[in-house]
């Protein structure tokens, strides 16, 4: 009988690492800098427009070639050629994971199947872009004859965080005339409130789902409708007022959408990978066919980066590793991501599906343990808002929060000196981070009481990443996201685990289902469940329905 594959933690790279990480481990990044005077310009990499200093990482050189060793030993070159070339790496959805071909130009051709997948890329980009073009400029009118001014995009998960993020990261470029609003949630509160003071005659609603099955995005789009026909009051309007996204024709059919009124995408396409696909139907809107397009030419550069360059000077090779080291070496179990940029404060949210989405997984491929920590739990808020809230942890907590600051060095909208006093922020969280302030130190500034002291020392040594780009651009955004989507990629491909399924949102939804029915009606049903469910279930019920006092 075959032993199987050597778990991960006992391949000769990760016990190599592992050894180096009890020899250099506790290391201060005082006493790195301190050995080496130009450590802040060798760990240092740039690609796209972004340049990244990981210098402030509790690394050395030889952390660094045993990590790319790790990544050679999974493998990593050859998946991402394997993902590049269009093969079936999504293996247990059996599927390719092929958005890399949403950014590329027309004439780079991927033959899969067949098919240049290219080809048919860019039919619905240009399909997207007329439509896109006759809402902007007003040749769209609604079933009244009125020219549209507001878009809601209805969807949730990837069919919603990418847009959303895309929309509020790109604000400053879109088309002021027009109002976009997201709707993802069930609850009903999401929906009024984003049509609360809209006119229904002058509003397009954007259907997105993949699978066109999710049942918070078809409840909304039902009550969307419902919403809608309840103002133009003639079943005619639906055609002027809702178009959708998906891959499931038959289901956008029977919602009521004509065929000529879906954008279409593939089963290769990722929902946390979509945003760029017909999915980024609103941005296209939003911020015109140009930026549109500028905002997949910053992808593909980045994915072109990723596919070509040596993994010694890779972006998204170093960070994934980077997170990979802190994470199961170091111990961190979460990420923040900071950015110093008001635009991008959905890209946190965004990038928590993209991560924990993707690699919150507890089996490899083959179905085995993984038998080391996957997925760190992502999360963050712009800067300096989160300063003056959760840094506090960060700088004095018991626990490693390895973070990713993202800064820009034009602003969009300047104000005084309010922009270069917002990097000085970030500038200075790094510093502070990395070197913190001694007990002697917080003595020699003379200003605290003895018992104050321990108050005020910063252990330091805390692990960032600093993510520099000249200005937020539609091209920067794209870059941006590709580094992290090639990121995750990069973990998920050392942990041998499938980043492009999603197993495990399925037990809530089923269990959700069964317990929707249970909710309602009038008779008490049988409640299997466990006794604390059926207690919450019995209260919801008397509570639901109890006159209120
Ligand atoms: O676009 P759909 O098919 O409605 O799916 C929405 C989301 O639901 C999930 O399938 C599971 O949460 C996500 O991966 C996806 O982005």
């Amino acid at each position: 009988m075959s032993a199987g594959p050597t778990p991960l933690a006992q391949s000769p790279m990760w016990q190599a690492l592992a050894a180096h990480h009890r020899e250099i481990g506790s290391r201060h990044l005082r006493q790195l800098f301190a050995d080496d005077s130009s450590r802040g310009e060798r760990f240092a990499a740039e690609a796209a427009g972004i340049y990244l200093d990981y210098s402030k990482q509790r690394i050395t050189d030889e952390t660094l070639r045993l990590l790319l060793a790790l990544a050679v030993e999974c493998g990593l070159p050859e998946r991402i050629e394997a993902m590049f070339r269009g093969e079936v790496i999504n293996t247990t959805e059996r599927r390719a994971a092929l958005h890399v071909a949403l950014r590329r130009p027309q004439g780079m051709a991927l033959v899969v199947d067949g098919t240049n997948v290219v080809a048919e890329v860019h039919a619905v980009l240009d399909a997207m872009t007329r439509f896109a073009e006759t809402v902007r400029n007003g040749d769209w009118r609604g079933h009244t004859g009125r020219r549209i001014r507001n878009i809601v995009n209805i969807g949730i998960g990837g069919s919603d965080l990418g847009p959303v993020m895309a929309y509020e990261a790109l604000r400053h470029y879109s088309e002021r005339a027009l109002t976009l609003r997201f709707v993802s949630n069930v609850d009903g509160t999401d929906l009024v409130e984003a049509t609360r003071d809209l006119d229904a005659a002058e509003t397009l609603f954007i259907v997105c789902s993949k699978t066109f099955t999710t049942q918070e995005t078809l409840v909304n789009a039902h009550a969307a409708r419902d919403w809608c026909l309840s103002h133009l009051e003639d079943e005619a309007a639906v055609a002027k007022h809702f178009v959708a996204v998906s891959t499931n024709a038959e289901g956008v059919k029977q919602f009521g959408i004509a065929p000529g009124s879906m954008f279409g995408f593939w089963d290769w396409v990722g929902g946390r990978y979509s945003m760029d696909s017909a999915i980024g139907l609103s941005t296209l809107i939003a911020v015109g066919p140009e930026h549109f397009r500028a905002l997949l030419s910053g992808f593909h550069e980045m994915d072109e980066h990723f596919r070509s360059a040596p993994l010694t000077s890779n972006l998204p090779v170093l960070m994934g590793l980077l997170a990979l080291w802190n994470n199961n070496f170091l111990g961190a179990a979460t990420q923040a991501v900071l950015p110093y940029e008001q635009y991008l404060k959905r890209l946190p949210a965004y990038l928590q599906q993209l991560t924990m989405e993707s690699n919150g997984k507890h089996v490899r491929e083959d179905g085995q343990p993984v038998g080391v920590d996957t997925s760190p739990v992502v999360w963050g808020e712009p800067g300096t808002n989160g300063q003056h809230s959760f840094y506090q942890l960060i700088h004095q907590g018991t626990r490693i929060v390895p973070c990713d600051f993202i800064g820009f060095a034009k602003a969009l909208n300047p104000l005084g000196d309010q922009h270069d006093l917002l990097m000085a922020n970030l500038f200075a969280q790094t510093e502070a981070l990395a070197f913190g302030r001694t007990a002697d130190e917080v003595k020699a500034d003379g200003d605290s009481a003895p018992k104050l002291v321990p108050h005020r020392v910063f252990e330091g040594n805390r692990p960032t990443s600093t993510l520099l780009v000249e200005r937020l651009t539609p091209a920067t955004l794209g870059a941006l996201v590709a580094l992290y989507e090639h990121s995750v990629f990069t973990q998920g491909t050392v942990w041998g685990i499938d980043s492009f399924d999603q197993w495990g949102v399925e037990l809530g939804k089923s269990l959700a289902k069964r317990t929707a029915a249970e909710l309602t009606g009038g008779n008490e049903p049988a409640l299997a469940h466990d006794s604390s469910t059926n207690a919450l279930i019995r209260r919801y019920r008397r509570l639901r329905t109890q006159t209120e006092t």
